[in-house]
């Protein structure tokens, strides 16, 4: 069943020299989570932010959920260092690990929330193996690396069918969509059966969060 809308702004279009101020001014918006994107210039080719950041956030006073999007491989060392730096959830590739279930599995031992990530032209068939070991499913509708790009219209497509699979598996999961997310898409992304909507360049590339995150929901 489909979970109420969270809004996660992609702390990727943050200005870094301010990333504290820039996610609290996100949160008093209305954003509901941060969402915090971790590359490593080899799973794709941009080099981000890693635990030490995500420690700082939290020092700093942010107390809602951060989502971690590990775009990175291997996975299974850095997991632990997440979860003990205040990551909520933490979503993973299946091609940036040998061992998926067992990945998976690491995560919810470190306490944390477990995700899969499914790239632009990665099939759904893996989710029939995972149900049972994740609380997120996350679907790319652009290719991981960078923000600021454009959404790929069979997203749409994949999110209703994913949402299918979701509903007959009578699992609590959300399904979560990243990449090119704006007010003019996101009613037909949530309608397609999205119920947590990531979006970067469009929250913070605007003086008026409030107003984004407002429009994300349809308001
Ligand atoms: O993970 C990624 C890109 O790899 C995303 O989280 C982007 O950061 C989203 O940015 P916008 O497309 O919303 O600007």
């Amino acid at each position: 069943m489909k979970q109420p809308l969270v809004i996660a702004p992609s702390i990727l279009s943050a200005d870094f020299a301010r990333l504290g101020e820039d996610t609290r001014g996100a949160l008093e918006a209305g954003a509901d989570w941060v969402h915090f994107d971790v590359m490593d210039n080899h799973y794709v080719p941009n080099l981000t932010i890693g635990p030490l950041v995500c420690q700082a956030l939290r020092d700093f006073g942010i107390t809602a959920p951060i989502d971690v999007h590990l775009m990175i491989e291997p996975v299974d060392r850095i997991i632990p260092d997440f979860a003990e730096a205040g990551a909520s959830v933490i979503s993973i590739h299946p091609e940036s690990t040998r061992h998926l279930d067992r990945s998976l599995s690491l995560i919810r031992e470190c306490g944390c929330k477990a995700g899969i990530v499914l790239n632009p032209a990665t099939p759904l068939d893996v989710l029939d193996w995972v149900s049972d070991k994740i609380d997120l499913v996350l679907l790319m509708s652009v290719n991981p690396g960078f923000g600021g790009q454009k959404f790929i219209p069979s997203a749409l497509t994949k999110l209703k069918q994913a949402r299918r699979i979701i509903d007959d598996s009578e699992l609590e999961i959300r399904l979560e969509i990243d990449g090119g997310v704006k007010p003019d898409n996101a009613a037909d992304i949530i309608a397609a059966g999205a119920d947590t909507l990531v979006a970067g360049s469009a929250i913070f590339g605007s003086n008026d969060y409030a107003g984004v995150i407002r429009a994300l929901r349809g308001h």
